[in-house]
């Protein structure tokens, strides 16, 4: 035990009383604060007038010692007190009660009269004393600071490990370490090891165990004096700005800050210490500061330091909610802007519609897609889920699903293999190709009897325009596949057939899948167009891509780089096309089944023209059958004056354009047709008054103008009398103009004269009379094809009417079908020795080494038939091949140059109409040629009767359709002897 004085320096006051009744705080309201409030103001306290404590200055405000007491009610009352408010300070202490007390060491912060502290004390040997203190009624102790222990940094030592040396503290040892000032405090409870104290009044330790009571003066202190006034107002303003700011106590700032100037001024240096939140140094500090005013300041300062907190703190507090504002009206815009999007349909990121959106694409499908598929798709859903909605790693795994998803997996169109139905569909769309026709019913044919189809690639071959696109288009109508064509011409870039690798921004799949989405079924046709136009890739080889795309051994597992996951080609069927095979990359044609396409004859033109292009153009512009007859005549005189090429291209283009003029000429007649106005003025103006448009064969004499001006300028040429008798001709046709002065009409004539106007009835009649007439029938003649598509181009094709002497036609192959070439030689210069060959035409390599052959072979022949004659070894010769423009290469014109030599040799001419092909050897022997079709035709087109074909292409020849070969006198050599005899046969030209 410890002798403790106590100190009254700091009691609750008497003056306290009378802030009870204007507390007015419900008993309900528990905040500690509250709760010190209200036991300072002595509110729940009714008879606490009548009480009194150890108080220094209840009527002077001077300190005095501190003896007395006094006891106004029962032990009972004061613990009925004590429960009701728990920091109300008790009512019954006496002296003998408290001169010895127990002490208990605070490790936080010291205890202040007026507020109440719970402690734990971890000692039984104290707590027991407490409790027999307790029930001795005796119920006080005095709570000390305990000091730091020397040479420990406070702010470095734990809180629960002060709290542990000191509990071990005993004895001297704790005396030593215990603040001298303390507080006397009455034990309000003790429930296991805690204990709450009640602060009454300061106390000070005189020494341990005396039983003397000693007793402590406060410093008397000047109630009036201004200083301590004036400290204690700022003290108020202070706490008041405290309370008001901190928001930990806002909800009770009206009262704190109503009650406040209602302390006495020792009083309110406790209440600032004891709620700021100094350190515990401090606030032992103002516990044993005696003088009041040194009191106040120190509490000043301390409340100072808690507003300047305070203000921190809300600004603190402010910058934080207005970042959380800030985050949170994003968060609101956002969740708005969502809901916006999701009601207009426009929402994309929602990571939960988009994998359902995905699902629901691919659940018709789902048994038919390959496990691996699957598999990659649910892994990709997945990471989707993971991911944030606006990284860019998101759109990547978006758009990689939306393909994924996209791909018809295992989805095939129904084929139909109805052999006659397909035929049906080839004829309706074509015109002859019955080589074609024929290898596309093989296969399905095939098709048929196995049951599915096989993957195959067929190469349509042959000039522009002669219809491969379009066929291509027609057996995907025959097989019930869908079609997609895409061109490769040009095409340089790898990543076009395979498709970007997924790491590149911007990356697509290749054509191929692009053409599966596009389709919807995993059988389509696809139309590989212009194979033979491959670019030279830049970044990996294309033809080698499209290889793997093709050929059916490999894909079968066709890997695109985007999507990454192998895709079954073997069930599409594909069709390439090209002008020249021989251009197309070797690997690529080994795997392809070739089927050209020679071009067509006259006769198969105009079948086409008649049958399809006429009638789908017709159809096109609108025009009905009966209002159109093109004759025979003209088709011919159009197929082989204006298209002479193989392809029917530019056939369909003049069709189309004989169409569009005869449909604005029968608008225009509509037109016109129509009744007029009164007002509105006519004129006469005759067909040939429109000089750009072709006339209409069986055409009304006149065509009106509703042109004023156009009228008044015809009206004049026409007075000018350029045609008299003209002139009188269409007078009927007059031209109404409305008079000046309105009041009557006159009429002018083409000749000039004033006409009566009764005749403007006689004309009226006339009009009506025509536009009853039915719609007049367009014909289009040999006659008036010129009007519509205008004067035939010349064609070089034919220079010669008949060859003259060293001029030979020959036959050529170009990708714009067969054509025919003359060879022409002549002597530049006579002298013994000067024997030489100069050749020009744009020749190429081969040609060129063909005319040093050929002039070989020819200076051979002629020695054999013409011992004596030396016109080769005496004669510089020039050999030409029109036209210079074109470029021409190839060992096929041999034949032809040996006899263009000879001609000239011999000076004779060769047989009319005769033309031949052939490589020549140097013993003279004649090799194949290719392109025996496309010459044939030629041939025909240029009007030749005789041909010269090698011994070896007569297979060709043969496989020829009938009409192709039809009146042409063909013969096969194999030496050139025989086309010596043939062209220079003696008979011949005597014929000549
Ligand atoms: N035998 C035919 N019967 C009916 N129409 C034909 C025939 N041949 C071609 N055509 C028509 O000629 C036009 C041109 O044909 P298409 O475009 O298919 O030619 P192409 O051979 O593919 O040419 P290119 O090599 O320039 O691509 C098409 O309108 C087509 O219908």
């Amino acid at each position: 035990m410890l002798k403790l004085l106590s100190s009254s320096s700091s009691c609750l006051q008497a003056g306290a009383h009378s802030l009870g009744p204007k507390l007015g705080v419900r008993p309900e309201m528990t905040s500690p604060l509250l709760r010190v409030l209200n036991s300072l103001t002595g509110r729940n306290r009714p008879n606490m007038a009548r009480r009194a404590f150890f108080c220094s200055d209840s009527s002077d405000g001077s300190d005095q010692v501190v003896e007395l007491e006094a006891k106004t009610g029962t032990e009972a009352e004061a613990e009925a007190e004590a429960k009701a408010s728990s920091a109300i300070v008790s009512t019954n202490p006496r002296p003998e009660d408290y001169l010895t007390v127990l002490a208990l060491p605070l490790p936080h912060r010291p205890l202040f009269p007026g507020f109440y502290m719970p402690i734990y004390v971890k000692d039984p040997k104290l707590l027991a004393a407490l409790q027999e203190s307790r029930k001795r009624q005796a119920p006080y102790a005095g709570a000390f600071l305990v000091k730091d222990e020397p040479g420990t940094d406070p702010s470095l030592v734990s809180g629960s490990d002060t709290e542990k040396s000191i509990y071990e503290l005993k004895g001297k040892a704790l005396f030593n370490r215990l603040h001298e000032v303390g507080t006397l405090a009455q034990i309000s409870s003790i429930q296991g090891d805690q204990v709450v104290l009640i602060g009454h009044r300061r106390l000070r330790i005189t020494e341990m165990v005396d039983e003397d009571p000693l007793t402590v003066k406060n410093k008397p202190y000047n109630k009036d004096d201004d200083v301590i006034k004036a400290t204690s107002f700022e003290v108020i303003a202070t706490l008041r700005d405290v309370l008001k700011t901190s928001s930990l106590w806002r909800d009770h700032v009206q009262t704190y800050t109503q009650h406040i100037g209602d302390f006495n001024f020792p009083r309110l240096a406790d209440f600032g210490a004891a709620i700021s939140g100094a350190n515990k140094l401090q606030c032992q500090q103002v516990l044993e500061e005696l003088d009041v005013y040194k009191r106040l300041n120190l509490t000043l300062e301390l409340v100072k330091k808690e507003m300047e907190i305070s203000k921190l703190q809300e600004t603190i507090a402010k910058a934080i909610e207005e970042k959380i504002s800030r985050e949170q009206r994003r968060y609101l815009l956002n969740e708005q802007l969502k809901a916006i999007k999701k009601e207009l349909g426009l929402e994309t990121d929602d990571k939960t519609a988009l994998s359902a959106k995905f699902r629901e694409r691919l659940e018709p499908n789902k048994d038919k897609c390959p496990p691996h598929v699957l598999q990659v798709i649910e892994e990709e859903l997945a990471k989707l889920q993971l991911l944030e909605a606006s990284s860019s790693e998101f759109n990547v795994t978006r758009n990689y699903l939306d393909w994924l998803t996209s791909i018809p997996w295992g989805n095939y169109s129904n084929e139909n293999f109805d052999v006659l139905r397909a035929e049906k569909i080839l004829d309706e769309d074509h015109y002859g190709l019955n080589d074609v026709k024929e290898r596309i019913l093989e296969f399905i044919a095939v098709g048929k009897l196995r049951g599915i189809s096989q993957g195959k690639i067929i190469c349509l071959s042959g000039p522009p325009g002669v219809g491969k696109t379009s066929i291509g288009r027609s057996i995907a109508r025959a097989l019930n596949r869908n079609f997609f064509r895409f061109s490769v011409g040009g095409l340089s870039d790898v990543a076009e057939i395979k498709g970007h690798r997924r790491t590149y921004i911007g990356a697509m799949p290749g054509k191929m899948v692009q053409c599966l989405k596009n389709v919807g079924t995993a059988n389509p046709l696809v139309l590989i167009d212009e194979i033979d136009k491959l670019g030279i890739g830049h970044a990996g080889d294309p033809a080698s891509a499209l290889l793997e795309l093709l050929d059916p051994e490999q894909n079968a597992n066709f890997l695109d780089h985007y999507l990454d996951v192998p895709i079954d080609l073997t069930k599409v069927l594909f069709v390439c096309t090209a002008n020249v095979v021989e251009n197309i990359p070797a690997p690529l044609l080994d795997r392809m089944e070739v089927i050209s396409i020679a071009g067509y004859i006259t006769d198969e033109k105009m079948h086409i023209a008649r049958d399809y292009l006429e009638k789908t153009t017709r159809e096109a512009c609108g025009i009905e059958p009966e209002q159109v007859e093109v004759t025979n005549a003209a088709l011919l005189a159009l197929v082989e004056n204006y298209c002479r090429e193989a392809g029917v291209r530019n056939l369909q283009k003049h069709i189309e354009k004989i169409y569009r003029k005869i449909a604005l000429q029968l608008v225009r007649q509509g037109q016109s047709d129509e009744p007029v106005d009164a007002d509105e003025v006519q004129s006469p103006v005759s067909k040939t008054d429109l000089p750009d448009e072709p006339a209409l064969v069986a055409d009304t004499d006149e065509a009106k103008v509703e042109d004023f001006a156009g009228v008044k300028q015809t009206a004049d040429e026409s007075a000018e009398g350029k045609d008299h008798e003209h002139n009188t001709e269409t007078s009927v046709g007059s031209v109404t103009i409305p008079d000046e002065t309105g009041a009557s009409e006159v009429q002018v004539a083409d000749t000039g004269e004033l006409m009566h106007s009764k005749d403007t009835e006689e004309t009226q009649k006339i009009q009506e009379g025509e536009a009853k007439k039915p719609v007049e029938k367009v014909m289009v003649n040999e006659s008036n094809l010129g009007d519509f598509v205008g004067k035939p181009v010349f064609h070089a094709d034919r220079i010669y009417e008949q060859t003259p002497v060293g001029v030979v036609m020959g036959l050529a192959w170009t990708a714009m079908g067969g054509s025919t070439l003359y060879i022409e030689t002549t002597q530049v210069e006579e002298g013994e020795g000067k024997g030489a060959l100069h050749a020009t035409g744009q020749l190429g390599d081969v040609m060129k080494e063909s005319t040093q052959i050929a002039h070989t072979v020819a200076r051979a022949i002629l020695l054999e038939k013409e011992p004596e004659n030396t016109f080769f070894a005496d004669s510089k010769l020039h050999l030409h091949v029109p036209a210079g423009a074109t470029p021409k290469d190839g060992p096929s014109a041999g034949c032809t140059m040996i006899t263009s030599m000879l001609s000239i040799a011999m000076k004779k001419p060769v047989k009319k109409d005769l033309a031949m092909t052939g490589e020549v050897t140097l013993t003279g022997r004649i090799l194949p040629i290719g392109g025996v079709k496309e010459k044939t035709i030629a041939a025909r087109r240029s009007g030749v009767k005789t041909i010269i074909f090698p011994e070896a292409n007569r297979k060709d020849f043969d496989e020829l359709a009938p009409n192709v070969k039809e009146g042409l006198d063909v013969h096969f050599v194999d030496d050139y002897n025989q086309i010596f005899a043939l062209a220079f046969s003696d008979d011949q030209n005597q014929e000549k």
